[in-house]
Order: C-alpha cells, then structure tokens, then sequence
C-alpha cells in the first residue's frame, strides 16, 4: 500500500515539510519526538513520544513500526543505538557514522580539520572554566565557546575578555544537550557573509544547491536567502571541501554544509546530515526543495535537475517568552506584501507553546534579487503577531 515506511527521530519544522514531500509521494511517516503535537506528528500516519537520548525508546519505536528507513531530524539522538540498529539491518539515514560524528562538534571538527584537512578556524576542546580560560589564551580573544553537544545557538558565547571565558564555560556546560560537559573554544571568524552549501549525496553521485546566504542572531538563524553573492573562488572551495566531507560520512541524503565566507576563502564550520534551517528558502526558491531532495537521495529515486526559480528569501517568527496559551494575528497583513512576481508565503508550526527565542514560523518570498526578497521576508515576518493570553 505505502511507498516505503519512514521514521523521523525528531519532528519540527523540518521533519514537518520533509514529512509532506514524503506524504505526497505515498510513504508511510511515524513522526517520534519529546513531546505530543510536534509539527511532523501533525501530519504523521503516527507518532510516539520519547526522549530521543533514550536508547531503549528509541529501540522499541524501531521494533513496533519496522520503518524502511530510520531518519534522525535533530541532532541529539542515542547514537549508540542508531549504530547498533545499523549493524542488524536497519537503515539510518544518511548513516550511523555521520549521524553519530555530527551530534558533536568535537566529533565533526577533529574529522574535518585532522582526517579530512578542510580550512577552519583554529580551535581547542575544553573540559573545565581553567582549561577554557588556557584554550582561548592560545586561540586569542574574542573567541566563540559552545558546548560540544547543542544547536541553534543554545549555550553559545562570544567571550571578549578572559573573565567573559569564565562565564561562557559555566553557561555552555548550563545549556548543552546530552551529558558531557565538554566546550569548543573557537577562533573568532571575521567573515564577509556565512552560507550553507546544500549537498545531496545520492546513489548516482553529489549534487549542489545554489549557496544560501544567512544572517545569525545569538547564534540562531533570522534570514536565509537563495542565491548567495560569495566570490566564485570561495564557491569553488565550499564544493571541494563538503564533497570531501559528505563522501567520507557515507550514506544517500541532503547535508547543510556551512562556511564562513571571508575574501576568496570558504571556512568549514559545520555541517547538518540532514535538512537545515536556512534551507527553508528552497520551499519557494528551488524546485526541489531541500525536503524532497532528501526523500529522494534516501529513497535512490533520479534528481535530474535543480531548479532555481528566482532569487527568494525566509524570515524567522519567534516567540519573546513562554507561554502554552497564544494564539496568532496579523497573517492576512502579512500574505499582503506579496505581489504580482513577488509571492510571499507563511508556514505557521503550530508547537503547542512558546519559548524566548523559539521559532514559530518562517516567512517565504521571491522577488528581483535577494535583497528585496529579504526585505519582504522580513516584512511579512515583522506582521506576524503572537499575542500571549491572558497578557
Ligand atoms: N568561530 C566563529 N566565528 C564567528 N562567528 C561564529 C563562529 N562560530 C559560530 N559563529 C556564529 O554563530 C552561528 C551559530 O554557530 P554554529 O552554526 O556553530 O551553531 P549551532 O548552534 O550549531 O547553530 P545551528 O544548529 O543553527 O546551525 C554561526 O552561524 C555564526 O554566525
Ligand atoms: N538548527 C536546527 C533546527 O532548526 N532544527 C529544527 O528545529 C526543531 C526543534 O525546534 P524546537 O527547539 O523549537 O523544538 C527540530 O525538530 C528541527 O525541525
Ligand atoms: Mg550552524
């Protein structure tokens, strides 16, 4: 009856629009993640809520719905028993081995920079305050602390003075994910622009994206725009280096590559075995976008072409505090700055409460070029109102 069976470890936004392109396509989707009504649940044919650390859960979720294909949708996920579950046989997507070296900075940036010698910023791992204050002596100041094991930005500092790194250490280890109290301390980037590099590794070889360009606040995407003006010879040595570093993690999907961009140089940073956040442009840039390219890779089915149809942009909606009682204004004003040649587009999550920071939704627009796409996005973003209840 079901194309294939997909599991999602992990379903917010991305595994909602992943989920989607999946749905369209006839698969069977068993959205999994902490808590009920996370936006891929909405969509899924079914869910279950378990911590994704928690090896056991995540065993037993494999074990009752048997997916084709298991795929992880956030970074921290008990990785131990994805690789086991590999060696029985199951498919984890794009593999164990990259699933498990990119949870973790430290894993990743030892890979890139010492295995595989892509161009990064110096950095130093720390396991203590002393010997992140040690770390950022010899890498110099100002440096970026963030723990090991985090996304979005949580726990992340730009320590300017040596009591700043103190203070960074304390906080990185307040906020990471998992449970290792470990820290990267990293040069501090002074880049022109930042992009991520969509690499799809499919079973007839590597396929790229146009750049994405993309504007970080405290360490958390606001805007993302498709095409990115980067120098050509910065562009040539992004495609050199994820090239080199998805083929050495294995294994058939999309990958978000990010650089920093500085003269001609592309700075590796991170990557994403998996569909990014500031990929999100692609849902009104590209055809096919991020989510379905990743289907597809996974699924060993042709990508003949990627299309990019004009110069588009997302703009980022967040919550400003916590709160389970909310509710949404303003998205007929914000639909309305869309124009004849410049559509602008909304994706609403739906999550069930608020955070400070945490995002709500994402504005979509395609105009001339990027700037004004940009400027759109973040018009239409700027109209959408979460009113807090009872406030
Ligand atoms: N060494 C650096 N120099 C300058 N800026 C940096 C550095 N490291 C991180 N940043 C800034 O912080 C942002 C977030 O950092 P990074 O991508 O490492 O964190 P993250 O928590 O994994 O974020 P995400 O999960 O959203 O990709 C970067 O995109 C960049 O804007
Ligand atoms: N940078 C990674 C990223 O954007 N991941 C996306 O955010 C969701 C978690 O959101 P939440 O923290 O609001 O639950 C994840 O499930 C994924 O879709
Ligand atoms: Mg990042």
């Amino acid at each position: 009856m079901y194309l294939a069976t997909l599991m999602l470890l992990g379903s917010g936004e991305l595994g909602r629009e992943f989920g989607i392109a999946a749905k369209r396509l006839g698969c069977r989707l068993i959205a999994c993640d902490r808590y009920a009504g996370a936006p891929a649940m909405q969509i899924a044919d079914a869910s279950e809520v378990f911590a994704m650390l928690d090896g056991a859960a995540l065993r037993a979720a494999v074990e009752k719905h048997k997916p084709d294909f298991i795929i992880p949708e956030i970074e921290a996920i008990d990785t131990a028993t994805l690789a086991q579950l590999e060696g029985e046989g199951w498919r984890v997507v794009p593999s164990a081995k990259a699933v498990q070296l990119t949870m973790n900075r430290d894993g990743i940036r030892d890979f890139a920079a010492r295995e595989l010698g892509l161009v990064t910023s110096k950095y130093r791992f720390s396991e203590s305050r002393d010997e992140a204050i040690a770390a950022a002596e010899e890498i110099g100041l100002p440096c970026v602390i963030k723990p090991v094991m985090s996304s979005s930005g949580k726990g992340q500092t730009v320590a300017k003075t040596a009591q700043d790194v103190g203070k960074a250490y304390g906080y990185a280890v307040a906020n990471m994910r998992g449970d290792r109290p470990r820290v990267i301390v990293e040069e501090f980037v002074e880049f022109d622009s930042e992009i991520t590099l969509l690499t799809i590794a499919t079973k007839d070889g590597i396929l790229f994206c146009p750049p994405i360009g993309h504007r970080q606040e405290a360490g958390d995407y606001r805007e993302s725009w498709q095409p990115a003006g980067i120098p050509r010879e910065a562009l040539h040595s992004a495609r050199h280096q994820s090239r080199k570093v998805v083929e050495a993690l294995g294994g058939h999907g999309i990958f978000g590559v990010e650089f920093f961009v500085r003269g001609d140089q592309a700075i590796f940073s991170e990557l994403s075995p998996r569909p990014h956040d500031t990929g999100m442009v692609t849902l009104i840039s590209q055809a096919p976008n991020e989510f379905e390219l990743h289907l597809r890779a996974i699924l060993g089915l042709p990508i003949p072409s990627i299309e990019l149809i004009g110069p588009s942009a997302s703009a980022v909606i967040l919550a400003d505090r916590e709160s389970d009682s909310f509710h949404y204004e303003g998205v007929e004003e914000a639909l309305a700055v869309g124009a004849p040649g410049s559509p602008v587009d909304l994706r609403i999550f739906a999550k069930p409460n608020t955070l400070k920071n945490r995002r709500m939704g994402v504005t979509l627009a395609r105009a001339e070029s990027a700037e004004s796409a940009v400027a759109r996005a973040v018009a239409a973003a700027g109209r959408v109102r979460i009113r807090y209840d009872g406030k």
